[in-house]
This record gives structure tokens, sequence and C-alpha cells, in this order.
């Protein structure tokens, strides 16, 4: 086996996989590297898993649901293992899948630490690779702020492994992780408090959508404890002693931090080829995912644009074609209008902008707004709700942002993303004839907008 190379990819995460796979594609010779799981952060501790957990969090409310219906489903029981195990039992096969797509698309597998030693020299525990080009896609990790007794905190990569569920539990954090760990935790039957330090939590979410997600998650017995910060920790007796700002004291059996996440730069670089590093460490990288050094790239959640797995996948498949590929991707990538889901119960989706953002940018808009009682519940007494959202440009009537709460939020905006960025008008939306009865119908056929000038 050659050691020789046109490209090396340090980290098999959602970008370098895919960035590796294309290049071969693009006829490169191409090596990964990777030290801990094929797949990375997406497919073993994150979006998938994640999301096999919120499948399995939403039964209760489906048993709950099927007595209105007049099935009788008393005397369910939930195993935790199962889950747990099922779970991993899938997450082992796609790993599996994603060594095979390397292996069948011809690029060299190594498996170890990876480390730029210098321009165009990758080692990967000792063992030394030359190599054209370098890319960097080794991801992030959980920050956890210091404070006293944090290393008596849990993050989001334990929830995947836990042997036995808490009975109390909090979850710190306001953001994507945090808000959907408490949906599921709740779902799956703990005593969750999510303690946040701000006024309301998903900041940068539309702020009615926030507001409502708030309401619908106390409303489902959630303890939301927003402008609280945690001073210290301690432990006794496998009981986690919260100690917050304003003097309380709160006991869980654990605590979970999902306080954003960092770039993954340990031991990566040697001291002379240490590449240009921004805000939280950030790899610095040009619209080409250049970095400062010569042939040395990088992208997905290393350069903190969006951290997404179809962001890191979009940015793979656009470098191996500028880098390797005979037609060239004709402009840099456009970050502009892409969709994005919180997995939260209720399920957020959102794409375009929020009506904060388009009063600051835009001035004069018009947002058509309803919130309703999805019909699936109206045959019991459930106060479960839904909220969508249109912001409308006043001057053009183009849709500058839609946004949903509630069930197959995500599903449904999937598929208005594609009008959104097609730049499509309000007047678009009010020619499409909706589909009855479903949710998504209110999206095409709300008349009732309101004015608003900032
Ligand atoms: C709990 C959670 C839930 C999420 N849910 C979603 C979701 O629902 N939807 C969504 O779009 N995104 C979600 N994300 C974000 C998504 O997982 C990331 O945006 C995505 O995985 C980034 O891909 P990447 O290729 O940049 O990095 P990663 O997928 O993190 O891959 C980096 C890889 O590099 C390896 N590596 C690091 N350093 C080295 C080294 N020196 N040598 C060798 N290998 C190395 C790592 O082991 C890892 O396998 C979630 C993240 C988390 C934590
Ligand atoms: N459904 C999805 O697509 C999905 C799901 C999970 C994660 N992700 C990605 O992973 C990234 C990381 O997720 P995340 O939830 O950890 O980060 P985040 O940036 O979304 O949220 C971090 C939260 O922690 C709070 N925080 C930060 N420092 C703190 C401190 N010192 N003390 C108290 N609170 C603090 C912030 O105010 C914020 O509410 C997200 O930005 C997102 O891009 C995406």
């Amino acid at each position: 086996m050659t050691n020789e190379f046109d490209l090396v990819v340090i980290g098999a995460g959602s970008g370098g996989v895919r960035a590796a796979r294309m290049a071969a594609g693009h006829g490169a010779r191409v090596a990964i590297v990777e030290k801990r799981f094929f797949g990375g952060t997406c497919v073993n501790v994150g979006c998938v898993p994640k999301k096999l957990f919120s499948y399995g969090a939403h039964f209760p409310d489906e048993f709950a649901l099927a007595e209105d219906y007049g099935y009788s489903i008393a005397g369910w029981k939930f195993d935790w293992a199962t889950l747990r195990e099922n779970k991993t039992r899938e997450i082992a096969r796609l790993n599996g899948i994603y060594r095979r797509i390397l292996d069948q698309a011809g690029v060299t597998i190594f498996e170890g630490h990876g480390r730029v030693e210098a321009p165009g020299q990758v080692s990967v525990d000792g063992n030394i690779l030359t190599t054209d080009k370098i890319l960097l896609a080794v991801g992030g990790k959980p920050f956890v702020p210091s404070f006293p007794g944090n290393e008596h905190v849990k993050i989001s990569d334990d929830l995947f492994y836990l042997e036995e569920l808490p009975k109390q539990v909090a979850v710190v954090g306001g953001g994507y992780i945090a808000t959907e760990f408490a949906g599921i935790l709740h779902g799956l039957g703990c005593e969750v408090t999510q303690i946040y330090r701000g006024d309301l939590f998903l900041r940068g979410f539309d702020g009615d959508i926030r507001e409502f997600v708030a309401e619908q998650m106390a409303e489902q017995g959630i303890n939301l404890r927003f402008n609280t910060d945690v001073d210290r920790i301690e432990e006794s007796e496998g009981r986690k002693r919260v100690f917050t700002n304003s003097g309380e004291q709160l006991e869980f059996d654990d605590v979970f931090y999902a306080t954003g996440r960092i770039p993954y730069l340990d031991n990566l670089f040697s001291a002379d080829a240490t590449p240009s590093l921004g805000k939280n460490g950030a790899i610095q990288v040009d619209e080409h995912y250049q970095t400062s050094i010569d042939g040395v790239y990088a992208l997905g959640d290393v350069i903190d644009r969006l951290q997404l797995t179809p962001v890191a996948l979009a940015e793979g498949m656009w470098l191996a074609a500028h880098l390797f590929g005979k037609a060239k991707p004709s402009g840099p990538l456009d970050y502009r209008n892409i969709a994005t889901a919180v997995f939260s119960h209720p399920n957020i989706g959102t794409v375009g902008m929020t009506q904060e953002e388009a009063l600051a940018t835009i001035g004069a808009i018009r947002v058509f707004k309803s919130s309703f009682r999805p019909m699936r519940y109206t045959l019991g007494d459930r106060q479960v709700r839904s909220m969508i959202k249109l912001i409308v440009d006043d001057s053009t009537d183009k849709v500058l942002g839609l946004h949903i709460a509630g069930e197959d939020a995500a599903e449904i905006t999937q598929g208005f993303a594609v009008a959104i960025k097609m730049g499509a008008t309000k007047a678009d939306f009010d020619a499409t004839v909706g589909i009855h009865p479903t949710a998504a119908e209110e999206l095409v056929t709300m008349r009732q907008g309101e004015f608003i000038r900032a």
C-alpha cells in the first residue's frame, strides 16, 4: 500500500466521508483517518440516535391519544435497555455501511489519530502519509463551562449509553441539544427541569415560535427555569445538588450540560503547521475552505458556520468538485435559506428570516400567523397545538421566512424550503391549492396578514 495521496482527510464524519468519497469519484487518490467512530457525531452521538430516541419518547403521547380513539392501552411498560440496545445495534450497522461506502469508493482507510505534521504531511499514530492536500473535517466536542463541581455533569454523548434513566434530571442550556434532550427525557418518563440563563430559550429562532414551544413544553409538565444560572454542583450518594445564582438548591439524579460545542483540535497540528483560528478556536477558511496554510482545507463543524450535517455534506461535495472535479462549482456555496429543525417536543421547522431579522433588515413586512389544534387531537381534551408563521416582504411580496412548531414541522418545512429557496411570493402560496385535511394546508390558506414596520 502506498502512503502517497492527492488528498488526506482527517475525520470520517459527515463532511469528511462525503468529501473523501466524492474526491475519489473525481479520480483522486484519497485516504481518510478516523480515530473514534465511522460516520462521526451525527451517526454515533448526534442526529441519528437522537432522532431514534425522539421517536421512542413520543409513544406515551400516542398511547394517550389512542384512548381517545377507543383503544385500551392500559398496562403498557417501557424498557430503556431495549431502546438503548436496539439503537446501538442500528448504529453499529450504520458504521459498517460508512466503512463499506469508503472502501467501495476506493478510499484508503486509516484508523488512528491524525495530525498535521507539515503541509503535505499527516501522521497517523506515528505512521507518515504524504499528500498534496489535507482536509480537516474533525468536527466539534461538547463544551462545559468551568465552575465548581462541573466534573459531576454529563454531556450529550452520555445520554446514548446511560445504564439507567434518571428519575429526576436537569438539562442545562437553551439551544438545540438541551431543548431536544428535555423533550426526549420527559417523553421517556423522567421528571425534567431545563435550566437556561437567558429570558427565553432557543435564541435566534422566531420570537413567537420560542414562546409557543415554551408554553407547550410547560403544558406537558417540563419544568422550565429561565434566567437561572448554575453556580456550583455538589454530589452526595449519587444525587447532584445544584446551587443556582438565585440561591436555590435543586436536587437531581443527573445533570446534562448542553452549552454548545467547540472545535475538536486536540493534538491536531504540529507547532509550525497550525492554521489561523478564529472565535472559539474555529479554523478560519476562505470561501474555498482554504485555511491560512496552503493546501490545508477545513469544513464542517470545525469551521463553525452552521453546525448541521447537511451543511457539512454540502461543503464536502463542493470542495471535492472544486479541487478535483472536471466541472468546477460556478460559485461559492450558498448559505442563504438553509432549512433547519429542532426535534424538540413539539418539533420546530424553520427556513429563512425570523420576524426579528426581517424587521431589522427589511423594515416593512407582513406577518401571517396561525395557532391551531391539529385534527388528530380533537377527540380528546388535551391542549396539543401547532403554530405556523410566514414572514413576507411588504414591498416585493417575497416570503422571507417560514416557521412551524408542532407535529411534522420538520417534514413540512423541508418541502416548503424549496419554494422559499426559489424565491416564492405570498401570491404563489395563495395560488397553491391546499391538501385537505392536513396541518400543512394552513400555510397556503392564511389570508389575514399583519403589517409591521420596524
Ligand atoms: C446531540 C447532537 C444532535 C445533533 N442533531 C443533529 C440533527 O438532528 N441534524 C443535523 O443536521 N445536525 C445535528 N447535529 C450536528 C451534526 O452532528 C454535526 O453538524 C455534524 O456531525 C458535523 O459533521 P463534521 O463532519 O463536521 O464532524 P463530525 O461528524 O463530528 O466528524 C468528525 C470526525 O472526526 C474524527 N476526528 C476528530 N479528530 C480526529 C483526529 N485528530 N484524527 C482522526 N479522527 C479525528 C471524530 O472522531 C469524528 O468521527 C447534532 C449534533 C449533536 C451533538
Ligand atoms: N436538530 C438539529 O439540527 C441539531 C440538534 C442538535 C445539535 N445541532 C447542532 O449542534 C450545535 C450544538 O448544539 P448545542 O445545543 O450544544 O449548542 P447551541 O449553540 O445551540 O446552544 C448552546 C446553549 O448553551 C448556552 N450556553 C453557552 N454557554 C453557557 C454557559 N457558560 N452557561 C450557561 N449556558 C451557556 C447558550 O446560551 C445556548 O442556549 C447546534 O448549534 C446545532 O447547530 C443541531
